[in-house]
């Protein structure tokens, strides 16, 4: 599937929530109606589309690499499975995660590849990967990784210099050679050909751990749920434009003045159901040492966000982002669920329990 181009058309008839389109060409030459924008949508809810990002290539091979991984048996690719510790690095059976606090298990399986694995390989710095991801090591994943890094270290910076950062800030905090989260992920969700139920979330309600989301998408099946809204809408997938997001740390960071957007996964929808979902993701996440805290002495304006927000607590979260990330991986594991408490402490910045 990842390589086929005549699946069936996202279709015309669901709900569905418009993203503003940037062009990243247009933004690295600093053209100012692009950032603009580029800002509106980060401010408001914090998903674009983005065309002219240069990764289509290396997007199709990595999907092959996640189509050759899939079709590896389960025990193999058991051997590579992520555990149930707050490691996010590695295999994802389906079911391994909860979706809500009753504990409803995901659909999805996915594989992900640690940005420290791939740079360091051969030498392990986490651990080690199954043989469809040693193969495409350093062919496909190191330059998907670190093209995609360096597009999100250019929206960071963009976006930083606005707030009033100092040039660098942003980099600084999301650092190549520091370890961190960051990681890339091949998603298959299952075909659901008949009766698809909307409500059966296939990965559930999240806002993302990290700083930024460069994510793939071939099928329909990712939802919004737009600021002030209780309605779930599809984003539909245009072909040739990623769909980027900012997560937790940059909402935190930035005094909540950047956006992390509640969304989830369901089947696609209409005639797209009865095929296999493949989605691909690089997550920028800051270093591990990085303290989860707005940054309130490098920009007067993320003070004064703070200073007027009513709840302040989640500005000084107390957590190294290190801690944060095992934090949220550990709480949703499906076997380390004992009741709603284990999934509120897998949370974020969602203020919503009611959409989980
Ligand atoms: O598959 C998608 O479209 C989105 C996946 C996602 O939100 C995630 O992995 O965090
Ligand atoms: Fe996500």
């Amino acid at each position: 599937m990842p390589g086929l181009v005549n699946y069936p058309p996202f279709p015309d008839d669901v709900p569905t929530h418009p993203l503003l389109v940037v062009d990243y060409e247009l933004l690295k030459a600093g053209d100012e109606e692009e950032i603009k924008k580029f800002w509106q949508a980060a401010t408001t809810l914090g998903f674009w589309y983005m065309k002219n990002h240069g990764a289509d290539e290396l997007v199709n091979e990595m999907f092959d690499m996640g189509e050759e991984t899939m079709d590896l048996s389960f025990d193999e690719k058991m051997k590579f499975e992520q555990g149930d510790d707050g490691m996010s690095f590695g295999y994802k059976a389906p079911g391994a995660n909860a979706t809500d606090e009753s504990g409803a298990r995901d659909t999805v399986e996915f594989i992900n590849i640690s940005q420290d694995d791939a740079l360091a390989y051969p030498k392990p710095v986490h651990r080690t990967y199954p043989s469809t991801v040693n193969a495409r090591m350093e062919n496909t994943i190191r330059p998907f990784i670190l093209h995609s890094a360096e597009v999100n270290r250019t929206l960071m910076e963009i976006l930083g210099k606005i707030l009033g950062f100092k040039e660098g800030t942003l980099t600084q905090l999301h650092r190549l050679d520091e370890t961190s989260g960051s990681e890339t992920r091949c998603i298959k969700n299952p075909p659901r050909p008949g009766g698809i139920s909307e409500e059966k979330a296939a990965l559930g309600a999240h806002t993302d751990f990290g700083s930024m989301t460069f994510l793939h998408n071939r099928l329909g099946g990712l939802q919004v749920m737009p600021p002030g809204s209780d309605r779930w809408q599809y984003i539909r997938p245009i072909p040739g434009h990623a769909v980027c997001n900012l997560g937790d740390a940059m909402y935190i960071f930035s005094g909540g003045i950047l956006k992390s957007n509640l969304h989830r996964v369901v089947p696609a929808p209409g005639a797209q159901a009865v095929l296999p979902r493949w989605s691909l993701a690089m997550f920028t996440r800051p270093g591990d040492s990085v303290a989860l805290r707005a940054l309130t002495e490098q920009s007067s304006m993320v003070a004064e966000a703070v200073a007027s927000a009513p709840d302040k607590s989640i500005f000084n979260s107390g957590q190294t982002s290190k801690d944060w990330f095992a934090r949220r991986i550990k709480n949703q594991r499906t076997k380390n669920q004992k009741g709603p408490e284990t999934w509120r402490q897998s949370r974020g910045t969602e203020h919503r329990p009611e959409a989980a």
